[in-house]
């Protein structure tokens, strides 16, 4: 048998017939996507972690705001306003904040960085069998791979209790990094060719400059560097429920599933170019925009080009604008906004070339909206999500592009152990939602008896 062929004429199999008309859908009322008819989510569960606000409902009409987020009922504004304003790092406070639900004490939260940083380390064995002996060209990939691997390494893995599952969580918090780090330094290793670099990691450390150590041939940072990746990883540590990985870590979770086991399935999800693997994508995209539109700041030529790539005529075909548009936000995404304020300051530090490319970013953001306007004929109020300027910033911090999405994990999972905390200690049913069967039934047919 010729695989190649098997598989050309069996894809064709499962594509063509589309079988499922458009209508069927209306007819039965299926909610695709969790979605009600007017885009909103279907509600499927009440949470106190996250809050997402982006438009207002009036008489069923989706009015644009400029977007909120809550972390507990915190503004993120409020946190990052008082963390930056005193100086100190502020993603070890906003993971207590989320696992625990209140915002740590001075002793509770020197208690707790000291915790988060004591638990970096593995048992023996673990970097050198789990991350260095079978590298991933994809770091998202390994980060999975990893996080399934721990199980081996835990004691009692299956238990679920939440005193368990809290320790479990806090393990696979402090770990995450070293995980990521030392994932892409075996991909530099062995897939690039590079000489191998494993900084030990240093307990008294935050996150963020722990991780800078780690991924960094010299092992230094500035202090504005780790601030700026504190920063984001604040901004990145939660998004409410119904985000795409915190769903998934909510279904795999109510199957009352291993901790390992529902946070590789949220890293799997986040992964994806629609969600945290945008970042990625709104890099390559601006890269090529860049080599294909010869003046930055032509705003004709720039709505051109951005028109091609909605009618999937340019980049990647595949008709995104990336890092534009979000299920919630409307108006704006906080996070994207005060990512923004960061990417400006540096861009405008640097100056030059960096600084052009500033305006590229802003100029997209501005003509993305009159774009889909004239292609999609939508008027739909769209705006930078996170995953926008939070490459630029990082690229501006010297970080590789194989390290976004990764960096986003390092932080996203406290907000996964913390939804899957409250799915356990909620008690909820097993997600089951429906599917119609739309084919009906059909006679067996003997195999002698077929084409
Ligand atoms: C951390 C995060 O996950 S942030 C999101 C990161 N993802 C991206 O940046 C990818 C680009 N953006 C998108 O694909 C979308 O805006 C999403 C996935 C974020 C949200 O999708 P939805 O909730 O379906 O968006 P919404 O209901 O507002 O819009 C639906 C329509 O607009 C289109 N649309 C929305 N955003 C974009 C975009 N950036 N580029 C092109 N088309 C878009 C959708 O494809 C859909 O078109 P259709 O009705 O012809 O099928
Ligand atoms: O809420 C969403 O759908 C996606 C998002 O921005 C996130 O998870 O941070």
């Amino acid at each position: 048998m010729n695989e190649a062929q098997f598989l050309d004429d069996h894809a064709v199999l499962i594509e063509t017939p589309q079988v499922i008309d458009a209508s069927e859908y209306q007819k039965y009322s299926v909610k695709r996507g969790l979605r009600n008819e007017d885009g909103t989510g279907v509600l499927v569960g009440l949470t106190e972690i996250g809050d997402v606000h982006g438009y207002i409902l009036d008489e069923n009409e989706k009015i644009p705001v400029e977007g909120r987020l809550r972390y507990r009922g915190i503004n993120i504004k409020d946190i990052v306003d008082n963390f930056q304003s005193e100086g100190r790092f502020g993603f070890e406070e906003v993971i207590y904040l989320l696992l625990f639900g209140r915002l740590p004490s001075r002793t509770q939260h020197e208690d707790f960085t000291k915790l988060i940083g004591g638990r970096r380390t593995m048992p023996p064995g673990y970097w050198e069998d789990i991350i260095l002996r079978s590298p991933s060209p994809d770091i998202m990939n390994k980060l999975g791979m990893a996080t399934l691997g721990t199980y081996s390494y835990d004691d009692n893995p299956e238990e679920n209790s939440i005193r368990n599952v809290l320790r479990q969580s806090i393990e696979l918090i402090a770990r995450f990094p070293a995980m990521v780090a030392y994932s892409y330094q075996a991909k530099r290793r062995f897939y690039n060719n590079e000489s191998l670099i494993i900084h030990a990691q240093n307990p008294g450390f935050s996150t963020a400059e722990n991780f800078l150590h780690m991924i960094r041939p010299t092992g230094e940072y500035t202090p504005l560097e780790a601030e700026l990746l504190d920063l984001a990883l604040v901004l990145h540590a939660e998004h409410g429920g119904g985000n795409n990985s915190a769903f998934t870590v909510h279904v795999v979770t109510s199957a009352y599933t291993d901790t390992y086991s529902a946070i590789a399935a949220a890293v799997g999800s986040l992964k994806g170019s629609r969600h945290g693997g945008a970042s990625n994508r709104v890099r390559e995209m601006v890269n090529n925009i860049k080599d294909n539109v010869q003046d930055w700041s032509n705003r004709k030529e720039v709505l051109g080009y951005l028109k091609k790539i909605l009618q999937g005529k340019a980049h990647d075909g595949s008709g995104l604008i990336y890092g534009m548009g979000h299920a919630i936000y409307t108006a704006s995404d906080p996070r994207a906004v005060l990512l923004k304020e960061k990417a400006k300051s540096l861009a405008e530090n640097v100056g030059g070339r960096i600084q052009e490319e500033y305006g590229l970013y802003e100029l997209i953001q501005e003509l993305s909206p009159k774009a889909f306007a004239e292609v999609k004929h939508n008027e739909k109020v769209i705006s930078p999500n996170v995953d926008f300027y939070s490459g630029f910033v990082y690229s501006m911090l010297g970080i590789p592009e194989e390290l976004f999405t990764p960096i986003f994990a390092v932080s996203r999972i406290a907000g996964w152990c913390a939804h899957r905390l409250e799915e356990l200690s909620l008690g909820s049913r097993i997600y089951r939602p429906a599917y119609k069967n739309v084919l009906g039934a059909r006679p067996f047919i003997p195999m002698g008896e077929r084409e």
